[in-house]
C-alpha cells in the first residue's frame, strides 16, 4: 500500500467526483470520501478526496470542517492540499472561497497560495483574472441570478479580495505561456509584494498542464477541478487506464433527477424523446401527503428487470417558481430531495446497482440514503462526470456503481449513453 500523495478537501459532492475524475484521467488512483472518514480509516490510493457540503453553510462552519478535513488528511501523510470550489466560483461577499481558503494557509504555515476555477473543457476559462463561462462573462452566463451564490462580478481578482484579509494578485496568461519557470518568478515577485494569494489565467488544458510544475512546491492549491491535470506529472505519473478500473458492473439500471438546471432539463427531455420510461415526481403531491414514493417504486419494479428508467422532478425555472411560491424555496427544496432519497433507496434495495443521480443537493441525499461514505472513481462519462463504485449496505451486492452529475454538465444525451461507459 502506497502512502496518499494529495489530500483534496472539495466543497461538495459532485465537485469532489469531478476533482477525482480529472486526477483519475492524468494517473492518480483515487478514493472519495464523503464528509471526513472515522479516524483509523485506512485508503490506499494516491489522492484522496474529502466531500463536503460546505459552499453555502455559515462561513465559520466552513472553515471548521474544512480545517477537520485537513487534519485527517494530513494524519494520511498528503504532501499537498487541493481545495475544490465550484468552476463558476459559486460564493457570497462573505466567502466561502476566501474564507477557507485562508483559514486552510494559517494551517499549513503557508504565505502563498493559487486560486483559478479555469476548467476549459467545461469551457471555464480566466483571462487577465476574468472568468468566462462559455463565451460570455461570469455575469452574463446566467450565474447572475443562482438564489444562494449570484455572481455578479466576472473579476476573480475583485471578487476574491473582497473575501480575503490577504492581498490578492493576479498570474497573467503571457506568464502562463511562457511556462513553469516563468510563473515560479511571478509567484517569487508577488510574494515579494506583499501579495498571498493569486488568481491564474487559464484558457486551455496547455495552461494547466505547462503550469502544474511551477506549483508542486506549493503546501495547498485552490481551484476548480481544471488544475488537478497538472499535478499528477510531479509525481512522476502518467495517464493510466488502470487508475479508472472499476468492479463489473451487472445490477439493474435507474436514473433519477432533482436537478432543475438547463442541462438537465435537456437531457430528461432527450431520454424521454428517445422512448425512455419515466416518471414525473409532483411535488405538490408529495405536499399533499400522498405516498407517491410507494407510487413510483410500483411503477418502477417491472420495467427495470429489462430497461433503464427515470425518476425525476427536474422542471423548468417557471414550474419550480411556482412550487416554490407556494411551499417556500427550502422547504421545496428538501421535500424533492426527501422523496428522490426514498426512491433511490427502494430502487437499490430492489436490485438497481447502476444509478446515475443528476444534481449536486440531490446527490448529497441520494448518497446519505445509500449508507455510502466513499466512491472509488473509475471512467469518465462526460468532462467531470466519472461512474464511480461504492459499498452500500442497502444493496443486496453490497455495493453500487454511481455517478454523480453536476446539475450544469454533460451532453443531451446523458441519460442515454452513461450505462453504455459503463458496459
Ligand atoms: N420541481 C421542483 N420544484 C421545486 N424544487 C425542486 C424541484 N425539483 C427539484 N427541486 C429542488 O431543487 C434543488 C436542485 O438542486 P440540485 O443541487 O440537486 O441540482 P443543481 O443545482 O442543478 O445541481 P448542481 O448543484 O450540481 O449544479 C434540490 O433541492 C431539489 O430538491
Ligand atoms: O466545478 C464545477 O463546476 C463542479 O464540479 C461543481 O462544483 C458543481 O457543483
Amino acid at each position: 500500500m502506497k502512502q496518499p500523495k494529495l489530500g483534496c478537501i472539495a466543497d461538495d459532492f459532485t465537485g469532489a467526483t469531478d476533482l477525482a475524475n480529472n486526477l483519475v484521467r492524468s494517473g492518480m488512483r483515487v478514493v472519495q470520501t464523503i464528509g471526513v472518514p472515522a479516524d483509523g480509516t485506512i485508503i490506499d490510493a494516491d489522492a484522496i478526496v474529502v466531500a463536503l457540503k460546505s459552499r453555502t453553510i455559515p462561513a465559520q462552519e466552513a472553515i471548521d470542517q474544512s480545517l477537520a478535513a485537513l487534519t485527517w488528511l494530513r494524519e494520511q501523510g498528503v504532501e499537498q492540499i487541493y481545495f475544490k470550489y465550484c468552476s463558476t466560483f459559486d460564493s457570497t461577499a462573505e466567502g466561502n472561497i476566501g474564507p477557507v481558503a485562508e483559514a486552510l494557509m494559517d494551517a499549513l504555515g503557508t504565505d502563498f497560495t493559487i486560486a483559478t476555477p479555469a476548467f476549459p473543457d467545461n469551457g471555464r476559462t480566466v483571462f487577465k483574472g476574468h472568468l468566462f463561462v462559455g463565451d460570455v462573462l461570469l455575469h452574463e452566463s446566467g450565474m447572475q441570478n443562482h438564489p444562494l451564490t449570484p455572481m455578479t462580478d466576472p473579476n476573480l481578482v475583485r471578487v476574491l479580495q473582497a473575501q480575503c484579509k490577504r492581498r490578492v494578485g493576479l498570474i497573467d496568461y503571457r506568464t502562463v505561456s511562457q511556462g513553469a519557470d516563468a510563473v515560479r518568478a511571478r509567484i517569487d515577485a508577488l510574494r515579494a509584494e506583499g501579495v498571498s494569494l493569486a488568481v491564474v489565467d487559464a484558457i486551455s488544458n496547455e495552461d494547466l498542464v505547462r503550469m502544474g510544475p511551477a506549483l508542486s512546491s506549493l503546501p495547498l492549491l485552490t481551484a476548480g477541478s481544471g488544475v488537478a491535470i497538472g499535478l499528477p506529472q510531479n509525481w512522476g505519473l502518467q495517464a493510466d487506464a488502470r487508475a479508472a478500473e472499476l468492479p463489473k458492473a451487472d445490477g439493474l439500471r435507474a436514473i433519477v433527477s432533482g436537478s432543475c438546471s438547463l442541462a438537465t432539463n435537456r437531457q430528461v427531455k432527450h431520454f424521454i424523446d428517445n422512448g425512455g420510461k419515466a416518471y414525473a415526481l409532483d411535488p405538490m403531491r408529495l405536499a399533499n401527503g400522498e405516498d407517491v414514493v410507494a407510487e413510483v417504486l410500483t411503477w418502477a419494479e417491472p420495467l427495470i428487470a429489462t430497461e433503464p428508467v427515470l425518476v425525476y422532478s427536474t422542471a423548468e425555472a417557471g414550474a419550480v417558481k411556482a412550487v416554490q411560491a407556494k411551499l417556500g424555496v427550502g422547504d421545496a427544496g428538501a421535500m424533492v430531495e426527501h422523496a428522490l432519497a426514498a426512491v433511490v433507496r427502494g430502487l437499490v434495495e430492489r436490485g438497481v446497482g447502476r444509478l446515475v443521480v443528476a444534481g449536486g443537493e440531490t446527490s448529497g441525499a441520494c448518497v446519505q440514503a445509500l449508507d455510502i461514505t466513499r466512491l472509488q472513481i473509475g471512467a469518465q462519462i462526460d468532462p467531470g462526470v466519472p461512474w464511480c463504485h461504492a459499498p452500500s449496505p442497502v444493496a443486496p451486492a453490497g455495493a453500487v456503481h454511481i455517478t454523480l452529475k453536476s446539475g450544469n454538465f454533460g451532453t443531451d444525451d446523458f441519460f442515454t449513453k452513461s450505462f453504455a461507459v459503463l458496459a
